[in-house]
């Protein structure tokens, strides 16, 4: 079976393929601090507990967006499964669509697993937007390669920011505001933040398409896409786990290159 490892900046998400399907994914805080042995840990009660007692794991594929996790999930691997990881975005991990940036850019291990996942799924002229600890906006030209997009604050985080700037506003979660003029705090909160990225997605995915000059479709992914999607549809789909179909794909294109 193969373990398919997506980090986060907030979360890190472990998914067992075994071949056809995902079995089931793990959820984590990411911490660079968190130990091998941690890991194991967690990871051992929670594979029990869906009824996989020590699943023999042959394959490992990481894609990180905080580089210092990586030392402590590669020991993880190697102890615990004898298995050196396939870690995108280093040099002996090819990738099956080609990275059209500035020289030198580096550019999110996650924007290039979704790059590949949407152009498996859906072919070329995509624009991929998810929604995570920032939202992204990923570009796939007509034969896929990654040419570039957009990153503004995830929604959480503007959240966030505003409670932590502002004495007066409290925390508050996101949801879909009935109204767009909130008759109190939480609610005008809500509507600026849930009508604002409505608006963000919608003006972002138009100026896009106008530079970019094809036809092009738009996949929502992650987190909070349904949210968005089934109060004001800001997309053509909606992609469940995109990320971690990219990171099967892959994993399956580096087999056939025979570099894993
Ligand atoms: N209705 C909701 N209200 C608040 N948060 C939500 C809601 N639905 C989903 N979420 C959040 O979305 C998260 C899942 O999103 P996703 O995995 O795409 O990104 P993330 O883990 O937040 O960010 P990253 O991948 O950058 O670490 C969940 O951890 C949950 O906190
Ligand atoms: C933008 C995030 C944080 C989204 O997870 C990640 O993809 C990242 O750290 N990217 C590096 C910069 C870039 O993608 O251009
Ligand atoms: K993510």
């Amino acid at each position: 079976m193969l373990l398919a490892i997506d980090c986060g900046n907030t979360n890190t998400v472990f998914s067992i393929w075994d071949g056809e399907k995902f079995l089931f994914s793990l959820r984590t805080s990411t911490e660079y601090q968190r130990t091998a042995d941690q890991y194991f840990v967690w990871w051992d009660t929670l594979t029990r507990h869906h009824g996989l007692v020590r699943p023999e794991i042959t394959g490992v594929v990481i894609s990180s967006t905080v580089p210092r996790v990586v030392f402590n999930l590669r020991v993880f691997t190697d102890r615990y499964f004898g298995i050196r990881p396939l870690v995108v975005g280093k040099p002996e991990c090819l990738l099956p669509v080609g990275v059209r940036v500035d020289a030198g850019t580096q550019v999110g291990p996650d924007r290039l697993v979704n790059t590949v996942a949407g152009y498996d799924k859906y072919g070329g002229d995509l624009i991929i937007v998810d929604f995570g600890t920032a939202t992204t906006f990923d570009v796939a030209d007509k034969d896929g390669a990654y040419i570039g997009g957009v990153i503004a604050p995830g929604v959480n985080l503007s959240l966030e920011a505003l409670h932590m700037a502002a004495a007066a506003l409290p925390h508050v979660d996101i949801t879909h505001p009935d109204h767009v003029i909130g008759t109190n705090t939480v609610a005008c909160m809500q509507s600026g933040i849930f009508w604002g990225y409505v608006g963000l997605i919608k003006e972002i995915s138009a100026r896009i398409k106008q530079e970019h000059g094809r036809p092009m479709k738009v996949i929502g992914t992650g987190g909070l896409a349904p949210l968005f999607q089934s109060h004001a549809p800001v997309f053509d789909e909606f992609a469940d786990e995109l990320t971690m179909h990219g990171l099967v794909t892959i994993w399956a294109y580096n087999k056939e290159q025979g570099t894993v």
